[in-house]
């Protein structure tokens, strides 16, 4: 006979360290490549079917302590009164709301991010002939064109959720926010990672074809 214990207190607990474990070494990560300056970026995770662990604000994502992730319900209130999550928890939500096999957020300001976004005031970055793009689940050839959305910045998280909302219908691979940074999220902390990845390579090529035009 199987016997299933609903999850305590103590197994919630253990949910979030081991969370903080992952997203403390993926900011490092980001550190390492420059995607995350002074104390910009924002990582999260899913935690259970109603909460994820998310980055503090104000903490520098290259230098996180487990105590730097918290737990915040999906309407982005925190579970513990007094911790104050990141300024862009709602951003992190909402991918979490409209796309329920994700299970990690990750968010940096790369310079290609930043710089390419600030070029033009274009709507989308075209992705097209690149073998990388194998990267994405569904995408088998490069003979592939994704348009990566670019949301004006706005300092008003409602607001910005507001305006990035139609774009779920048809939910891209990630998006970028003007002369701010990249979003991308993925199964798992380690794929959203290998995600962000591939998108950086693919905004770091297209500022490079710029440069060479
Ligand atoms: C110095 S970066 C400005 C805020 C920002 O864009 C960011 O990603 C970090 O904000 P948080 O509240 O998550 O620390
Ligand atoms: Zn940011």
């Amino acid at each position: 006979m199987t016997v299933t214990l609903a999850a305590g207190p103590a197994e919630a607990g253990d949910v979030l360290a081991s969370r903080a474990r992952e997203l403390v070494a993926i900011g490092a990560r980001m550190d390492a490549r420059g995607w995350v300056p002074a104390s910009a970026g924002n990582l999260s995770a899913r935690c259970t079917a109603d909460s994820i662990a998310i980055t503090r604000s104000g903490v520098h994502k290259g230098r996180l302590e487990a105590a730097d992730i918290i737990e915040v319900r999906l309407d982005g209130t925190p579970l513990r009164a007094g911790d104050r999550p990141s300024a862009e928890t709602l951003l992190h939500c909402q991918v979490y709301e409209r796309l329920p096999a994700v299970g990690a957020v990750l968010h940096g300001h790369s310079v290609a991010a930043t710089a390419l976004t600030l070029a033009d005031n274009s709507p989308g970055i075209v992705l097209e002939g690149y073998e990388i793009l194998k990267a994405f689940p569904g995408i088998a050839t490069h003979e592939t064109r994704i348009v990566l959305p670019v949301f004006d910045n706005d300092q008003d998280m409602r607001r910005l959720a507001a305006a990035i909302a139609p774009a779920f219908a048809a939910p891209p691979i990630g998006y970028v926010l003007r002369g701010h940074g990249i979003y991308a999220w993925g199964e798992d902390v380690e794929r959203c990672f290998w995600r962000l990845e591939a998108l950086e390579f693919l905004l770091s090529c297209e500022c490079e074809r710029r440069r060479m035009r």
